[in-house]
């Protein structure tokens, strides 16, 4: 599947929940909160039949996110039936930790190897002001639960011009002490009522001259970024590594690999985008097969955008409606 830019699809990002257990700020839509009902929420055999149209289409990674893909009823068991149905397949997983306790062990055993989990501070009551909910102590315990399970964690904090300074310095040694990937992410003006605003934007540039004084940082050579967005850098002393994510000041659309599909089915071609197209009638179908649903994911993909026109040409606050937990980051 490659576009009209000549960029190829290898990542499908599927988000299998809108609904959510913490109320992050930066995230949730300021207005109430709405969610798709169920039955416009595309349920698993939908999804495995569109894993199985895009296996055969180049795509080797598959990642699960939500809203939290851990509260939907029976999501580990998809996972596992997923895993057990396309070995080759690598799929992966982001959360905000609040159910890893329970569940690291399964995901080890069903051959996951890596667990993404969204965590932007260390301190507990800061964590119950960004995330309205008092967790962090089980966010904490599952990210150890994972680590002793053999599994590789990446931790993702959103970087925010309030705080995340006074973060750093507990982050670095958290990634010098574990063999963590810590990445911060830039703080991006996503759905109709976001709290985005610009003083509260924390460029990638500033928050690793701010690390560096911290702690000596040795770059990851482009090569091995594995065409992710993440600017990788090692800690010269440490077991982990620190990253940044720069959608706004440093963009990668032009090597952008991935698709998404929001939890009622509709693909979106670049995160930015509220150009959708409507999957769900084609996998619910009786009669309209695999091979048609690629035809319609191939002419979908063709026009993929290069995201940060649309951000740059954005004429609101947010680029896009759609808000982040309905489309699974
Ligand atoms: N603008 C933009 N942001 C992205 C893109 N991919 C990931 N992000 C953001 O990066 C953050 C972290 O994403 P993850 O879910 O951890 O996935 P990932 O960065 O692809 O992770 P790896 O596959 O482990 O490298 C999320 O907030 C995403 O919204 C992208 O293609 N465009
Ligand atoms: C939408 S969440 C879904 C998965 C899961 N609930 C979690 O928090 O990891 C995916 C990622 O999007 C990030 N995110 C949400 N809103 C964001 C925003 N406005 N700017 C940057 N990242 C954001 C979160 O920090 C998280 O890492
Ligand atoms: S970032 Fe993740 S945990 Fe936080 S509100 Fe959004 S979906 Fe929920
Ligand atoms: S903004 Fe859009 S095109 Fe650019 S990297 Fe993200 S998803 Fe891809």
């Amino acid at each position: 599947m490659t576009d009209d830019y000549g960029r190829s699809v290898s990542y499908l990002r599927l988000s299998v929940t809108d609904r959510c257990n913490l109320r992050c700020f930066y995230c949730r839509n300021k207005e109430g909160l709405q969610f798709i009902p169920h039955h416009k929420i595309l349920r698993y055999e939908e999804m495995l039949r569109l894993i199985a149209a895009v296996d055969s289409m180049g795509v080797s990674k598959v990642r699960l996110t939500g809203g939290e893909p851990f509260v939907r009823r029976d999501f580990i068991e998809f996972l596992e039936q997923a895993a057990e149905r396309f070995p080759q397949t690598d799929f992966r997983v982001t959360t905000n930790g609040t159910y890893l306790t329970t569940h690291a062990e399964r995901l080890q055993r069903m051959g996951m190897r890596y667990v993404n989990v969204s965590l932007d501070t260390l301190d507990p009551q800061r964590y119950a002001e960004i995330t309205g909910r008092d967790m962090f102590s089980r966010v904490w315990d599952g990210i150890h639960a994972c680590l002793e399970a053999g599994l590789r964690v990446k931790l993702n904090a959103v970087a925010l011009r309030s705080f995340t300074a006074d973060e750093l310095e507990g982050f670095i040694a958290f990634a010098l002490e574990h063999p963590v990937d810590v990445r911060f992410i830039e703080f991006m003006p996503i759905g109709a009522s976001t709290s985005w605003e610009e003083q509260q934007y924390w460029s990638a540039e500033e928050l690793v001259a701010a690390a560096k004084n911290i702690t000596p940082l040795e770059p990851v050579k482009a090569q091995d970024r594995n065409k992710g967005p993440a600017r990788m850098y090692n800690l010269v002393r440490g077991r982990g590594r620190l990253g940044v994510i720069s959608p706004l000041s440093d963009h990668f659309c032009a090597q952008c690999n991935r698709l998404r599909v929001t939890p009622d089915g509709r693909l979106r071609t670049c995160l930015f985008s509220d150009k959708e197209y409507r999957l769900r009638p084609h996998l619910r179908h009786p009669k309209l097969g695999i091979e048609h649903l690629r035809r319609v994911l191939v002419a979908a993909n063709a026009h993929k955008p290069l995201g940060y026109e649309l951000l740059q040409a954005k004429k609101d606050n947010a680029v896009c409606q759609r808000g982040m937990s309905a489309i699974g980051g």
